[in-house]
């Protein structure tokens, strides 16, 4: 008979309790998902969690999955959705808001319906950042953050795996109706003048588009 972990049956009742709402990022290697979660959290209150950010972490801190995760990221894997879903989770349960930009997460069909079944939560909306190919090699060439992935091979790598295991995910969503897509080609301030339209409720737009008409 297998065993039963409390540890993680605690920490999905209580982040049951607290009802997160979640926004998933998604976008190909290099579109400015974490750029744009940046200004997310500046103007409307979102906290962060980049699952490439929680595993680079994982790796640092020494942990047992620290070499296997290494490995994975170096040649563009995808780690199993059991390590990341519980890096998710704690950091959700660990932190003071209950409103989370989940970046880089679901990677791949596993992932997304991983994550549903242990959490039971379901994205509010699904952001998708477009870009050219092209456009994500140059940026990710010139980063300059010393991440181990960003090198042509790699690069390459990822790409791929966006094509063949991400974007399954986005159209799963999109078929759901949650996908709100962004022209991430753009420079970063124009790119989020779109996302703010998306995060801005509705309410404040039509306040803010009778004020202007008053005015005039
Ligand atoms: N709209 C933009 N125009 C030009 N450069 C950008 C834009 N958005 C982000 N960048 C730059 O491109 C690089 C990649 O951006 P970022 O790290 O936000 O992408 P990402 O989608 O999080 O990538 P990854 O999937 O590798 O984590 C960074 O150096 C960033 O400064
Ligand atoms: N759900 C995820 C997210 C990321 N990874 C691994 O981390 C690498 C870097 O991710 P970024 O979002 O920071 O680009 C990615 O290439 C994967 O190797 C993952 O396994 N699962
Ligand atoms: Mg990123």
């Amino acid at each position: 008979m297998g065993t039963v972990d409390i540890a993680d049956m605690d920490i999905t009742a209580r982040l049951a309790e607290k009802k997160p709402k979640v926004v998933f990022v998604l976008g190909g290697p290099g579109s400015g998902k974490g750029t744009q979660c940046a200004n997310i959290v500046e103007h409307f209150h979102y906290t962060h969690l980049s699952a490439g950010d929680l595993l680079r972490a994982e790796i640092k801190s020494g942990s047992e999955n620290g070499t296997m995760i290494q490995n994975m990221i170096k040649e563009g894997k995808i780690v199993p959705s059991e390590v990341t879903i519980k890096l998710l989770q704690k950091a959700m349960l660990e932190s003071v808001n209950d409103k989370f930009l989940i970046d880089g997460f679901p990677r791949n069909e596993e992932n997304r319906a991983a994550f549903e079944a242990v959490t039971k939560i379901k994205p509010e909306f699904v952001l998708v950042f477009n870009c050219p190919e092209e456009e994500m090699e140059r940026r990710l060439l010139s980063r300059n953050q010393g991440r181990e992935d960003d090198n042509i091979e790699t690069v390459r790598k990822r790409f791929k795996v966006f094509l063949e295991s991400s974007l399954p995910v986005i159209e799963y969503y999109k078929a759901k109706g949650k996908v709100r897509e962004i022209d991430a080609a753009k420079p970063v301030g124009e790119v989020f003048e779109a996302v703010k339209v998306i995060f801005t409720p509705e309410a404040e737009k039509i306040v803010f588009g009778f004020i202007t008409t008053e005015k005039r």
